[in-house]
């Protein structure tokens, strides 16, 4: 059976009122899992909470077998810069130098080269000379999907991935994401409004009720 690359286990929060209450959730190698829900019903928060952001009120978070919450800050930062691949809205882009630059300061952290093949897959190798400012939202957000994964992550944590993009870009990147989770042995967590990306995933959750609930 896959190991268990993240384990949530009794997860309370909330900030005015509760969000959500007593959450278990198990993430395996080579899996993909979707979160679904009502806008404001917390699902970013608890992306926050298992990708080393957000201290949660109750609960433990193991992410690649190390108890998150109990790291030290210089832990926490060696984590996200080498072993989780974070892709939010707000994408940490270098807006003044090219796409390949970006790109390369993550092949320089990785020591891996540049997949020439993701950029292709990605529709961004025509674009990469070009200065991350001159470039549409769209193929920014590629870019910066591009850098996440040339770091190559375990674990993947993303936040709308496909938020502005059209339904076929949105359904390339879906899988250039999931081929990449298979063929790494990774795991990836998406938060999408979409449901025929989610559908996409190996499992869809739907945090409603204060509970995060296996869709059958
Ligand atoms: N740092 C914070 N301080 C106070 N309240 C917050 C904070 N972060 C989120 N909230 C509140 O928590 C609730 C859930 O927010 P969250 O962004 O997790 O929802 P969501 O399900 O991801 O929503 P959406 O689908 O609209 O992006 C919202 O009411 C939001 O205002």
């Amino acid at each position: 059976m896959s190991e268990a690359l993240l384990e949530a286990k009794g997860i309370s929060h909330g900030f005015e009122y509760t969000l959500f209450d007593d959450v278990d959730f198990v993430l395996k190698a080579t899996e993909s899992a979707a979160i679904v829900g009502r806008s404001g019903s917390g699902k970013s928060t608890l992306l926050h909470i298992v990708s080393t952001f957000l201290t949660p009120n109750e609960g433990s978070v193991k992410l690649l077998n190390k108890e998150l919450y109990a790291l030290k800050e210089s832990e926490i930062e060696e984590m996200r810069r080498y072993e989780i691949g974070i892709i939010f809205q707000f994408h940490y882009l270098f807006k003044g130098m090219s796409a390949m630059e970006n790109v390369n300061v993550a092949t320089m952290l990785s020591g891996e080269e540049i997949d020439e093949n993701l950029l292709e897959k990605l529709e961004i190798k025509e674009v990469m000379d070009h200065k991350i400012g001159d470039l549409s939202g769209g193929q920014q957000q590629r870019v910066s999907i591009a850098r996440v994964l040339s770091k190559k992550p375990r674990v993947i944590f993303a936040d709308e991935p496909t938020g502005n993009l059209d339904k076929e870009t949105a359904n390339l990147v879906m899988d250039v994401l999931l081929e990449y989770t298979k063929h790494n042995d990774a795991a990836l967590l998406l938060v999408t409004h979409d449901n025929e990306m989610a559908s996409r995933c190996d499992k869809t959750y739907r945090l409603e009720e204060k509970q995060l609930k296996e869709y059958a």
